[in-house]
């Protein structure tokens, strides 16, 4: 993927289907993929992912980020596999066996991402929610168990953060690795927390990056667009 705008992921967090269609339009000659998420598939379900298709050639990343038992991540998966979609997240959390039957209920090149630790979440988040002990001295050794888990149970890639992007990629250079939290210098952090710059991720080795406000709430958009496009391609000559 020499491209960077094959790199590149924006996700449409729309609840209304016309506004992510506008930026569907605007946006497609510059990005890889387009991933609909909670927001745009609970309003809009599987519509959304055909209008989409319909205006754009670039892939569809569902990102529903599926935390359940495995009988039921099973027939989500199996729901999904119609869908046309390239990849489907599932939260690490749900487990070995939830992990393993996402697996195997994934046909026609559907990929499995596992979600590690999300990059809105800090140490003092995760000490709340009982992350305790000698993991959290190195919230990156807690992602790296969660990691390894998606690595053995056969998922096909990882949602991490720039953070954590890599010591996976080094000790898993298999698994594609998707990388939301990336913020310009000058972008505001908002509800994100383990960040970093498009050219950072990139060098650290992700595969692609999602980045989805730094480009909608830009005074000029495309302008952003085109200074991430550039940030990309110059981690990948460096
Ligand atoms: O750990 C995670 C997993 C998924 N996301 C998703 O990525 C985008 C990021 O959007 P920005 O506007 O660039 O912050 C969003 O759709 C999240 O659901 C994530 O941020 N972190």
């Amino acid at each position: 993927m020499n491209d960077p705008k094959e790199r590149l992921i924006f996700p449409l967090d729309f609840q209304e289907l016309k506004e992510a269609l506008f930026w569907v339009e605007r946006l497609s000659p510059y990005v890889g993929l387009f991933k609909i998420g909670l927001e745009l598939f609970t309003k809009e379900g599987p519509r959304a992912i055909e209008e989409v298709k319909k205006r754009s050639t670039a892939g569809i990343f569902l990102d529903l980020k599926l935390n359940d038992i495995p009988n039921t991540i099973a027939g989500a998966v199996r729901s999904a596999c119609s869908l046309g979609v390239s990849f489907l997240t599932v939260h690490i959390l749900s487990g070995r066996k939830a992990l393993e039957s996402a697996v195997k209920s994934a046909e026609g090149g559907l990929k499995i991402l596992g979600v590690t630790i999300l990059t809105s979440l800090d140490k003092a988040d995760l000490l709340e929610l009982g992350f305790n002990g000698e993991l959290l001295f190195n919230l990156e050794d807690l992602v790296f168990k969660f990691a390894l888990l998606a690595k053995t149970t056969g998922c096909d890639g990882l949602v991490t953060s720039p953070r954590e992007v890599k010591i996976l990629k080094e000790s898993f250079p298999q698994l594609i690795t998707i990388v939301p939290g990336i913020r310009l210098e000058s972008s505001p952090k908002d509800d994100q927390q383990r960040t970093a710059t498009p050219y950072e991720a990139i060098r650290r080795g992700a595969d692609y990056l999602v980045v989805g406000r730094p480009i909608r709430e830009a005074k000029d958009p495309e302008k952003a667009l085109e200074s991430i496009l550039k940030d990309i391609q110059r981690a990948l000559q460096d």
